[in-house]
């Protein structure tokens, strides 16, 4: 599918993309940077980063790359500092960095856990306190959007990333009402199963359970959902805020990857 979007769409915009290096966020930081935008891309490798800039430059698009991991606040307060020396204050932040792994709630440790929700839920926040108060609340105008995941029936075979997710969930909530007052729209994108890098991880037939559970019958692709993320922040969706877009061809909806076995007979 061709591109929907007017070519200057985002021109002045600057845009923070949060793990822009590899599949779905590099597909949205792609997408906002033809339309216009100056990009800024973070994650934790510094090869995946110079990759990712070197194809986006390829396309005409201003790039600004740093290491950083969310987690950590002091490493977010230097990269946004970095971003609004290199390519002016961020306009649009896009909280796409993430992950997790499949585990049983009964095996998960406690820091498996942990790291599971620090990456998914206090880096979303980190990264979304720091944009707000040094860029986007002065300026009064932003819009944050929150790569999540389907967790509206929970997340069996994966309780950590579940629970994190619906926090960031709510926050999209709260931070919607509470930044309203100042042109700042916050919303979240729950994908389904996405084909890509982070998915080419996974177990196959894991991933081929998602598929035939989904009623698509396909995994969704990441330009997909970069063609929401460009909607969720352009100035089409200005009256839209507090909201999560379920994109993963029904699946929410029907369907299930944790099958439930029968009681056992004997205990
Ligand atoms: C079922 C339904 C499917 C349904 C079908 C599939 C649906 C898919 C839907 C979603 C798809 C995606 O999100 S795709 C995106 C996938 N991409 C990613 O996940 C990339 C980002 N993820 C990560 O970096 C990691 O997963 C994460 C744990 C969050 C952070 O890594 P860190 O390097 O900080 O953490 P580590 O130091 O390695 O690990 C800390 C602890 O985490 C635990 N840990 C880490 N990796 C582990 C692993 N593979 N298996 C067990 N435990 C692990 C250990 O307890 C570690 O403690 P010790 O052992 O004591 O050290
Ligand atoms: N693909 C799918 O089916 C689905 C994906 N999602 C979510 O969408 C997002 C993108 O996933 P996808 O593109 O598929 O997978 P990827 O694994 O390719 O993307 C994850 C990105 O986040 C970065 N990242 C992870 N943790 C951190 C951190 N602590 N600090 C900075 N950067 C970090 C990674 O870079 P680096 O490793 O260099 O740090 C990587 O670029 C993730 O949040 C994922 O969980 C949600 C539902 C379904």
């Amino acid at each position: 599918m061709g591109n929907i979007f007017r070519a200057s769409l985002f021109d002045g915009h600057t845009a923070i993309v949060t793990g822009g290096g590899s599949g779905i966020g590099l597909a949205i930081a792609t997408q906002l940077g033809e339309l216009g935008a100056r990009v800024a891309i973070l994650g934790r490798k510094a090869e995946r980063l110079e990759t990712a800039k070197a194809t986006l430059v390829q396309r005409g698009i201003q790039v600004h790359t740093a290491v950083c991991d969310i987690r950590e606040p002091e490493q977010v307060a230097t990269f946004v500092d970095g971003v609004a020396h290199a390519l002016g204050p961020a306009t649009i932040l896009v909280n796409n960095a993430g992950g997790q792994f499949p585990t049983t709630a009964e095996q998960v440790t406690a820091r498996g856990w942990e790291a599971v929700v620090r990456n998914n839920l206090n880096g979303t926040f980190f990264m979304t306190q720091a944009v707000a108060t040094k860029h986007m609340i002065p300026a009064r105008r932003g819009r944050i959007l929150n790569i999540i995941a389907n967790v509206r029936r929970g997340f069996p075979g994966m309780v950590h990333t579940g629970a994190a997710r619906a926090g960031v969930e709510n926050l999209t909530k709260t931070l919607a009402v509470e930044w309203a007052q100042y042109n700042v729209q916050v919303n979240a994108i729950a994908p389904g199963v996405i084909k890509s890098s982070g998915t080419d991880q996974y177990p196959p037939e894991l991933l081929e359970v998602s598929r035939k559970q989904t009623p698509a019958k396909r995994l969704g692709t990441p330009e997909e959902v970069a063609h929401l993320a460009t909607y969720l922040t352009s100035d089409a969706a200005s009256f839209v805020t507090g909201e999560t877009w379920y994109i993963d061809g029904g699946a929410n909806l029907w369907g299930d990857n944790w099958p439930i076995p029968d009681p056992d007979p004997a205990m």
